[in-house]
């Protein structure tokens, strides 16, 4: 008895057959059209867009194809909603004036508020993460072509060009190579980490000119000194974010004024209220001021940033990483 003949599949035909229905709209995202007993099964790629917007696409598909005859019934199936991980650049015109001691805080302030959180150390030729985060000798894996974030103890991943490169190896590099490192860093296997603050070197040199053309930061937070000389800098980076087109967050006062160990007196060597002025001046929201306390100093040395605990020197970096966070969820501080 000779065997049944089963008419050989044409994919290409049932898909072309799909796609005549379809505008070219939803043809660009579709995926996969394929016919199975009867029944056509659509794979389109809707991991940008919103519930109501998936719910159209699928809604538009099903009504184009469902008059075909070459089938009963119509499935769309959408691919998932992509995760979009934010970047914040954490800057400063001049070195030395805290910002990587504030990035470390946000980020573990953050973290304690439930926020997935991951920090890049882009401070090429002087990166302090790795100690402020006390990750200081570890070595992140490789998976495939990708560097593996470390686990600091704080709840908050680090990636930091100090994990990867011998200490004072990078000071010889410039421009291209840089821009290389700093991408290894951003584009490591962050998994589910949903928001990245990135420590940038003091200035406006070659790292942060490549991140904004290769990894444009979704908001800037410019951290300054209440000298003059120190504002006059941190309204350069300011400058460079803004025709980098990057929203600047605001600006935050570091060492506002010295707060005594002793008897908690705060003390403004430096005059007080002269950053909040500068930012409003600059039309910049002023997102806070962070005392300058030995327990801070301390803790950074330790790797137990403040915002780890709760004690006093934690109050100004929960309360500036509370603004960020709003600023992340509505677009405001
Ligand atoms: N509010 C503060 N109170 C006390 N010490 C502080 C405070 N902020 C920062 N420091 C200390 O000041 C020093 C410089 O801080 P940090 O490394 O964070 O600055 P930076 O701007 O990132 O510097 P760099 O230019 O080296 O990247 C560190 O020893 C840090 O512990």
């Amino acid at each position: 008895m000779s065997k049944p003949h089963h008419p050989p599949r044409q994919p290409d035909a049932e898909e072309a057959l799909i796609r005549a229905a379809l505008t070219p709209e939803i043809n660009h995202r579709v995926r996969s059209a394929r016919i199975i007993s009867r029944r056509a099964v659509i794979v389109a790629e809707a991991g940008d867009l919103s519930g109501s917007a998936r719910a159209a696409l699928e809604a538009d598909i099903t009504a184009a194809l469902t008059p075909l005859a070459e089938f009963d019934e119509v499935r769309v199936a959408l691919t998932g909603e992509r995760r979009r991980r934010r970047l914040i650049a954490v800057g400063s015109g001049k070195g030395g004036v805290g910002k990587s001691t504030l990035t470390t805080n946000l980020a573990v302030a953050l973290a304690r508020m439930g926020r997935s959180v991951g920090v890049i150390d882009g401070d090429i030729y002087g990166p302090s993460q790795p100690k402020l985060l006390a990750t200081e000798g570890q070595k992140p894996m490789v998976e495939g072509d990708k560097l593996v974030p470390l686990e600091s103890r704080h709840g908050v991943k680090v990636l930091s060009m100090g994990h990867i490169v011998a200490p004072g190896k990078a000071l010889a590099w410039r421009g291209p190579m840089t821009g290389k490192a700093l991408s290894q860093l951003v584009d490591a296997e962050w998994g589910e980490t949903d928001l990245l603050l990135v420590d940038l070197p003091p200035g406006t040199g070659d790292v942060q000119l490549s991140m904004l053309s290769a990894h444009r930061p979704d908001g800037a937070i410019l951290v300054s000194t209440p000298q003059d000389l120190a504002l006059i800098d941190a309204a350069r980076a300011g400058q460079l974010f803004e025709q980098g087109e990057v929203p600047i967050i605001g600006l935050v006062e570091n060492m506002a004024g010295y707060c005594c160990p002793e008897c908690g007196h705060i003390s403004d060597p430096f005059g007080s209220g002269g950053v909040e002025k500068f930012a409003a001046a600059l039309e910049i929201p002023f997102l806070g001021r962070v005392p300058l306390t030995l327990e801070t100093r301390i803790a950074g040395d330790k790797g137990e940033p403040p915002a780890a605990s709760d004690g006093d020197a934690a109050a100004p970096f929960v309360a500036i990483a509370a603004k960020l966070a709003r600023w992340l969820d509505t677009g405001t501080v």
